[in-house]
């Protein structure tokens, strides 16, 4: 056993080293059992797309299709939440961070806190009362036209991008540990969520989410449980964890260029869960198809549970995972070269012998991604569809615009499939590219949303400004980041090995050490200086420091060619952030104070709309059409009594 071998993670995941015991392992086919399981998992998420197809308004209105009605509890809308960005990714990639950096990356379970609170009570009260169906409307409300545009196009890059990332992640997995045809498995997936995305609309994505959240956490606890067994208990587990020297306590290390602290994670981490769960659109779109704002802020609060459940059991099997081979090289002599592969090994070294077992865990990465590709395809067919066709073609008819709609989700499926094939270049981790996509494209989003809530004097000009000064300074770092692979994840790869050295005296620990082997293996890692330390940021900052860029850059771009004043700005569009802080100040003071105009004044000067015709003398509005919407929007905007919505915030 060499005791200090360091392992060059390579870019290229998956390739089998003939000969090794990996090698042998895949031989090891899925037994009738699994296959029957993997295809039960594909076949009843099928089943409830059919199912919504065909019953409800059977999708024949763009309201059901892309918005369930506006009808959903905060129960299944909650778990469709956590399903959404809970991908293969996390499940595959959070138990190789672990086994690789010890249990720092726990610490993102602190994130959660503000990451939950503020989307609750600053986004979901805004986007709500505006009654959006596309978070970018907001975004030509509170600016103009071109910025919504750009927000929206900002969004489809970003999305399709993390799409091909998410399909590819579990069908990689199925190959590598049982030479299951790779396009074969992608092409099922695609294909599958594809149809029932198209069929079934957001019901249908919500109820698969829920049934799909479920057997990704029985899929996990399965793997945990036969685990801890096979390692010889729990107490066997924590001993050789804890004495691995895993279990690290809080890192204060400010240095922003070291991947995971407590700064990186429960800081950096807070805007990266702002991106997604406070102004990405597949979230937004669920807390607007609640049936009441209540129900909304309700979804977003049990969020933070399961998430905390989803992030131990995967912080778990990392540990297990570590107790299983700790004291040997083990995947070292297996050959195993890419993060991602290890827990793949590990769960198929558990749970062989164990028919049924490896097709739940295989369904369980299925179940992951699905949830997460299909809520993908629906927000990306809603925002196209909303934001991108229906501005220029406002006579186009309900029907039409919904069987357009199912179009684009389908030919987004299919787009996202292509984009599976071209990810060749997976950088080590998939959960670190999920987070350099989110950080890079997410961050400036988060920007310009908060430029516009929080700023009553950014104008449009200077939102457009900020976002390409926000995915400028983004893909100067990513790329930066890249090129001098200096950045964590891609070269520099830390690796606990668990051997118990001798040190001095008889003082004997096992060296938690990190070796830290770069893919230069001559090179000593240096102390980055300049430019370079700035390429090594922790991709972790990447979301707080794109959506600064954005914000500063905005509001100096708008103070230079004209801030608007308070009263220009579209009533609703402004989140009281001033107001909200100095609650303990009357009203009258702070009125003055801040001149904010406090939140929930909807348009109050419109009149209701015109309904389109009268039936004895009563307005008679059709379901889902324009004057519909904008009466909706009229009565949730204006009826509102102010004051204690105000307190409520
Ligand atoms: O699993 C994925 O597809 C994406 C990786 C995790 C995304 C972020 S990390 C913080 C938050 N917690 C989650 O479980 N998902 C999001
Ligand atoms: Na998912």
């Amino acid at each position: 056993m060499s005791p200090s071998t360091s392992i060059p993670f390579s870019h290229s995941s998956y390739i089998l080293i003939p000969g090794t015991k990996m090698d042998a392992l895949a031989q090891m086919h899925f037994t009738t059992i699994d296959y029957v399981i993997f295809a039960l998992l594909l076949a009843s998420s099928m089943g409830i797309g059919l199912y919504y197809a065909l019953s409800g308004g059977r999708q024949r209105t763009t309201q059901e299709f892309l918005l369930a009605d506006r009808s959903m509890s905060c129960l299944p809308v909650s778990l469709s939440l956590i399903a959404t960005f809970q991908s293969a990714v996390a499940i595959v990639g959070i138990p190789a961070e672990i086994y690789t950096h010890g249990t720092q990356y726990w610490f993102i379970g602190c994130a959660y806190i503000l990451g939950l609170f503020i989307p609750a009570h600053v986004f979901i009260p805004v986007f709500y009362r505006l009654h959006l169906t596309s978070a970018y409307q907001y975004l030509e409300l509170r600016f103009s036209k071109p910025v919504r545009i750009c927000g929206t196009v900002t969004f489809i890059f970003q999305t399709v991008i993390y799409m091909a990332v998410c399909m590819y992640t579990p069908a990689l997995a199925l190959n590598a540990v049982t030479g299951f045809n790779l396009w074969g498995a992608v092409l099922a997936t695609g294909l599958v969520c594809t149809l029932y995305t198209t069929l079934g609309g957001l019901k249908a994505v919500i109820w698969t989410d829920v049934f799909q959240t479920i057997v990704m956490f029985a899929g996990q606890l399965a793997v945990i449980v036969v685990g801890v067994q096979q390692t010889g208990g729990v107490a066997e587990v924590w001993r050789k964890v804890s004495e691995g020297n895993l279990i690290s306590g809080i890192d204060l290390n400010p240095d922003p260029t070291v991947e995971y602290t407590f700064w990186t994670l429960g800081v950096g981490g807070v805007f990266l869960m702002l991106s997604l769960y406070g102004v990405n659109q597949a979230q937004v779109q669920r807390y607007l198809s609640a049936k009441t704002e209540r129900d909304a802020v309700m979804s977003c609060y049990m969020v933070f549970p399961s998430l905390q459940l989803a992030l131990a059991l995967s912080c778990v099997m990392g540990l297990v995972m570590f107790a299983r081979y700790c004291g040997e090289d083990h995947f070292h002599s297996l050959g195993v070269i890419s993060k991602n592969e290890m827990v793949l090994y590990f769960v198929m070294d558990m749970l062989q012998g164990l028919p049924g077992l490896s097709g739940l865990f295989i369904s369980c990465l299925f179940s992951a991604a699905l949830s997460t590709i299909s809520s993908a395809f629906n927000s990306l067919a809603t925002v196209t569809m909303e934001d991108l066709i229906k501005p220029h073609c406002p006579s186009m008819t309900e029907a039409r615009a919904t069987l357009l709609s199912k179009g684009l989700a389908c030919s987004y499926g299919l787009l996202c499939l292509a984009m599976a094939y071209l990810t060749h270049l997976m950088s080590d981790s998939v959960l670190q590219a999920a987070f350099k996509i989110f950080g890079m494209v997410g961050g400036p989003l988060l920007g310009i949303f908060s430029l516009g809530l929080f700023f009553p004097w950014a104008n449009s000009t200077g939102a457009l400004v900020g976002l390409g000064s926000g995915l400028a300074m983004a893909f100067w770092v990513g790329i930066g980041s890249i090129v001098t692979s200096t950045s964590g994840g891609l070269a520099a790869v830390s690796q606990f090995n668990c051997t118990a050295v001798q040190l001095s005296g008889n003082v004997t620990t096992a060296v938690g050490t990190a070796l830290i082997s770069t893919a230069m293996p001559t090179a000593t890692p240096t102390r980055p200086m300049g430019l370079q330390r700035f390429y090594s940021l922790s991709f972790m900052w990447y979301s707080a420091l794109n959506s600064l860029t954005v914000v500063i850059t905005g509001l100096g771009v708008s103070f230079l060619t004209g801030p608007m004043k308070a009263e220009e700005v579209t009533p609703g569009t402004l989140y009281p952030l001033l107001g909200n802080m100095l609650f303990f100040v009357p009203d009258k003071l702070k009125q003055k104070l801040c001149c904010v105009t406090p939140l929930g004044h909807g348009p109050t000067i419109q009149e209701c709309p015109p309904a389109q015709h009268e039936r004895n003398g009563q307005a008679v509005y059709t379901e889902g059409s324009v004057e519909e919407e904008e009466r909706q929007s009229f009565l949730l905007t204006s009826h509102t009594p102010v004051v204690e919505r105000e307190t409520a915030l």
